[in-house]
């Protein structure tokens, strides 16, 4: 079964405060979005494999650790999931970016697919599948699926918030796939929003509502 990581970290906590609240503005959302993805990236990061290297500094010789293989890309969600990406580059700039388009239909909250274009190496890479909330899981659980399909092996998925039904859905829908959350919410409601949540996290950050 995969490992679910819930972030315990002041900073964090903050700045999801501020975007839970109504009056927080596109502007501001979108930046704290961005710092919570990188934050969140470096607690995800803290398992990656590191190898020693020989090197000369202005003294002497010594041994230095690097990442081994160094062989990452970050992959939003569309739209949501792009307010995430800029924060995950910020720590590791070197990460290829590749794109899946999905939407949950407003009714029957089937996700929706309508665009997929990841880097050609994906399958040696580890990817990191970026959307800032994990409702019922349709959308990561497609997404991951969409991944798979090409080849991807290495995942892991990053949110800000998730219900707790959605976590267990992409749980025993990709048992091999860890999670990383900012926040476990309580519940979804009727129409399948977060409770408390923040409301349309792509409605937030593009300012489209
Ligand atoms: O877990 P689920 O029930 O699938 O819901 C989560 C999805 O819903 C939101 O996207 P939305 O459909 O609003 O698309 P958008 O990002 O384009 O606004 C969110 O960004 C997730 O992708
Ligand atoms: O609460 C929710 C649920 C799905 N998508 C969102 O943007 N917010
Ligand atoms: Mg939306």
């Amino acid at each position: 079964m995969s490992k679910v990581v819930v972030m315990d970290h002041p900073l964090i906590a903050h700045k999801i405060g501020i975007i839970r609240k109504k009056e927080t503005g596109t502007r501001e959302f979108r930046d704290m979005v961005s710092e919570i993805g990188a934050l969140i990236t470096y607690e995800a990061t803290k398992d990656l494999k590191l190898q020693d290297v020989e090197i000369e500094t202005p003294i002497c010789k010594t041994t230095v650790k690097e990442l081994a293989g160094k062989k990452l890309a970050v992959i939003p969600i569309l739209r949501a999931g792009l307010g995430m990406v800029e924060g995950v580059l910020t720590m590791i700039p070197s990460a290829k970016v590749g794109h899946i388009g999905l939407y949950r239909n407003e009714e029957t909250l089937e996700p929706v697919e309508y665009y997929c274009k990841i880097p050609k190496d994906c399958s040696e890479r580890d990817v990191f599948v970026v959307d800032p909330m994990l409702a019922t899981g349709g959308s990561a659980i497609a997404a991951i699926q969409m991944l798979k399909n090409r080849g991807v092996k290495n995942m892991r998925f990053l949110c800000v918030i998730a219900a707790p039904e959605g976590v267990k859905k992409l749980q025993e829908a990709h048992p091999d796939v860890d999670i990383y959350i900012g926040a476990l919410d309580e519940h979804l409601n009727e129409n399948g929003y977060i409770v408390p949540g923040l409301g349309d996290a792509g409605d937030r950050i593009f300012g489209t509502k």
